[in-house]
């Protein structure tokens, strides 16, 4: 089966990469269109094979399925240019947030589903989160699913809790990212500890903690339980870690829901008025 990725800039090349990674799609199952071509082509040359439509109404034509692997802002003119084009027995699939299914539908007579993937997925691992709209038969949300199985564990959630979840799964590797390197930097400065002595040993325990949780048969819970010997020094650490960064997550969400409702309007007004009166 054909299928087609509009936008290949960070995550739209994660998710090609990682299908053909995986075995699910070969180069030749794969056509892509990108709006400044020399990414595509950079795609293209590492993976021969792979087709390059030259925009995405090109696309669109040969493809059963595609993905929209675009930012909220850069939907409009890509509707625009597919929405002639697009079939009812079609499947497109957003990996944006702030775009609504239902907006979606109302611009394209196609079956409309919101994948959104983490940048794990380049290692085969993390949650892919399932939105299917209504027009989607059972075939192919099986079809979907299968098809993220192979790079992913699909966990199927409601539309609302799209934001928090994505949090959760797909900005988390760069919150923690960041965690992780402050922890080290702060060492650096407090003690004078080689910089690079301090990311390493953070970044092999980071490595080491992620295999605790997937083969160690540990929980984030009996983790801490374990570390902490009664009495002694992470106690002190847990307590602080404890107190005060509870506040700071807490903020953290109302931040991102608040950039997300904003986005959601933004994307509302540039989509509004929609399309239906003009087809
Ligand atoms: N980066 C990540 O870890 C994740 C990103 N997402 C979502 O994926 C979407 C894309 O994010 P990124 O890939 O990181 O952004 P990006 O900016 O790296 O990629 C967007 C790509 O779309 C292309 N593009 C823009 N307009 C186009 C058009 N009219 N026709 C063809 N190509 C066009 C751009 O040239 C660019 O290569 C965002 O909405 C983001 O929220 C979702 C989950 C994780
Ligand atoms: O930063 C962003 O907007 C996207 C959403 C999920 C991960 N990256």
């Amino acid at each position: 089966m054909n299928v087609g990725f509009i936008g290949t800039g960070n995550m739209g090349r994660t998710l090609v990469e990682a299908f053909i990674r995986s075995g699910k799609l070969k180069p030749s199952d794969i056509i892509i269109n990108n709006r400044t071509r020399s990414k595509a082509d950079r795609l293209a040359e590492t993976h021969p094979g792979l087709r390059i439509a030259d925009n995405s109404r090109e696309l669109v034509r040969e493809t059963p399925l595609f993905f929209l692997c675009i930012k909220p802002g850069e939907f409009r003119p890509v509707l625009d240019e597919i929405r002639e084009t697009v079939r009812s027995e079609q499947i497109a699939v957003s990996i944006t947030s702030p775009v609504m299914i239902r907006d979606l539908e109302e611009w394209l007579p196609a079956k409309v589903a919101k994948i959104i993937p983490s940048i794990n997925h380049a290692v085969l691992a993390g949650n892919s989160l399932f939105v299917p709209g209504n027009r989607l038969t059972a075939d192919d949300q099986q079809m979907l699913w299968n098809l993220f199985s192979a790079i992913s564990q699909p966990l199927r959630i409601e539309e609302e809790h799209t934001r928090i979840a994505s949090d959760l799964a797909s900005c988390s590797p760069a919150f923690f990212a960041q965690l992780l390197e402050s922890l080290a930097n702060t060492a650096v400065k407090e003690t004078g500890i080689p910089q690079s002595s301090a990311l390493s040993l953070v970044n092999q325990m980071t490595q080491g903690l992620a295999r605790l949780l997937a083969e160690g048969g540990f929980t984030l819970q009996s983790l801490q339980e374990r570390v902490a010997v009664p009495g002694g020094i992470t106690r002190e650490g847990l307590d602080l870690l404890n107190k005060e960064v509870s506040p700071v997550f807490h903020e953290l969400i109302q931040l991102t829901h608040a950039k997300y409702d904003h986005d959601v309007k933004k994307v509302k007004h540039s989509l509004g008025h929609t399309a239906k009166k003009n087809m």
